[in-house]
Parts: structure tokens; C-alpha cells; sequence
């Protein structure tokens, strides 16, 4: 249980800010079939005590309703009482910010990030060179590599978290879950976004490219 007192002004700038995101991501296409959950937690941080709202269980995330999001707390239970469902992944959004202290974290499916998980499962990583946007993530080095790490995915997620807890790295602010989709995540609203864009260009080039050179072998 969170002991915190959040200011009303507070909540209703968290929900504003997930409704004007819900809204763009689902202008792209990025929450097919009601997928994806969203979050971004209000008041202090402590580890052993935050909260944060996030996308209600299994909605139509293309349309709004006066149910879509709720609040909980660090250990993913409703702040207050509701007849509301937090999102079935709320578990992997409690680790993320125990782990990284971070202000919102976004996760989407799409067709690139879940055939690339699978096809760099086996390095458990997907390889970055040079691209540009790298620089998404505030990686300025010249011709920058990265590896993004991929996690385990199981129907049942309290299972997924020990992973996340072993594989996330500080200056990745993201991670793969295997044939599923993709958890990013940054200070507040405004960098998680960026975070989670510049993934998905960077799964779309790497797929692309590595298409074009299969077929030049
Ligand atoms: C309907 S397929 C996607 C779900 O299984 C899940 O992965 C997901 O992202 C959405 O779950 P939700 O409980 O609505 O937050
Ligand atoms: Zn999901």
C-alpha cells in the first residue's frame, strides 16, 4: 500500500498526458487488437512507495471512455476502490520503475518489433550500429553500437519479471519481450515517447537492412 498523498492537479496531469499519447499511438496503428498498456506515475519516488496511473485491462485503446486508466501502487494495486482492472502487464510496469526510478513507460506491439525479437532471440539482443537515432536514447558516441536486450515472454507475467529485473541495462531505456512486443520507458511522458519512436525506427531499419543483405548474399 502507498501511503502518499498525490495532488489532485498532479493525477489529472498524469491522465491528460496518457490520453493525448493513447490518442497519437493509436492514430499509428501502434495498439492492434487491444494491445499495449501505457503508464506514467505521479508523486515522489521511492521504491517502496509510488504510484502511478495506468491503461485499464483490455480496452479499445483507439477510443476514450471514462475508464480507461486508473491508479495504483508500487506493488500494482488500485489506490482506490474500483470495479477497474489494471492492465494484465501492470507487474512488469511495477519493476520497471522500482528498478529504473523512471516518470512513464510505454509498451506497444508491433509487426517489426515482435518478428525482430524473434529473429535475435537466440542472441538474446538485438545489434545496433551507427544508426542515427541512436541518439533517441542520448548516446552521442560517433558510429554508436548497441544491444537491446530480449527477455523470456510467458502467458503468465509474474514469470517475466525476474528477467527484466536481470537483463535491463542503464543507458537502454527499453526492452524486447520475445515474439510480443516492446517495454520503453524515460524521465517523463515527452522522453518515453521519443524513447519508444526511436525504437521502433531503429526495428524497422534493422529488419529492413538485414532483408536487404540476406538477399544479397
Ligand atoms: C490482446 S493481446 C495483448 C495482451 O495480451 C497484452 O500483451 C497487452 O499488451 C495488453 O494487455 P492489457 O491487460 O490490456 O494491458
Ligand atoms: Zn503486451
Amino acid at each position: 500500500m502507498s501511503f502518499q498523498q498525490i495532488a489532485l492537479e498532479d493525477k489529472q496531469r498524469a491522465l491528460s498526458e496518457l490520453q493525448e499519447v493513447k490518442e497519437l499511438f493509436a492514430s499509428r496503428g501502434w495498439f492492434p487488437g487491444t494491445s499495449g498498456n501505457l503508464s506514467i506515475r505521479v508523486g515522489d519516488f521511492n521504491p517502496n512507495d509510488f504510484q502511478f496511473a495506468v491503461t485499464a485491462s483490455g480496452k479499445d485503446k483507439t477510443v476514450h471512455t471514462p475508464e480507461d486508466y486508473l491508479f495504483v501502487d508500487q506493488d500494482g494495486k488500485p489506490c482506490e476502490a474500483t470495479r477497474l482492472k489494471p492492465s494484465a502487464e501492470t507487474l512488469i510496469h511495477c519493476e520497471i520503475y522500482k528498478l529504473t526510478g523512471a516518470g512513464a513507460i510505454f509498451h506497444i506491439h508491433s509487426v517489426f518489433n515482435s518478428v525482430i525479437s524473434e529473429y535475435f532471440w537466440d542472441r538474446k539482443s538485438v545489434p545496433v550500429d551507427g544508426v542515427e537515432l541512436i541518439k533517441g536514447f542520448n548516446i552521442w558516441d560517433e558510429e554508436a553500437h548497441i544491444d537491446i536486450p530480449i527477455v523470456s515472454n510467458f502467458a503468465h507475467i509474474p514469470s517475466i519479471v525476474p528477467e527484466i529485473t536481470e537483463r535491463i541495462v542503464k543507458h537502454i531505456p527499453g526492452v524486447l519481450l520475445r515474439k510480443h512486443g516492446i517495454y520503453a520507458w524515460g524521465a517523463n511522458a515527452f522522453e518515453a515517447k521519443r524513447h519508444l519512436e526511436a525504437f521502433e525506427f531503429i526495428f524497422e531499419y534493422v529488419y529492413r537492412l538485414e532483408l536487404l543483405q540476406r538477399g544479397n548474399r
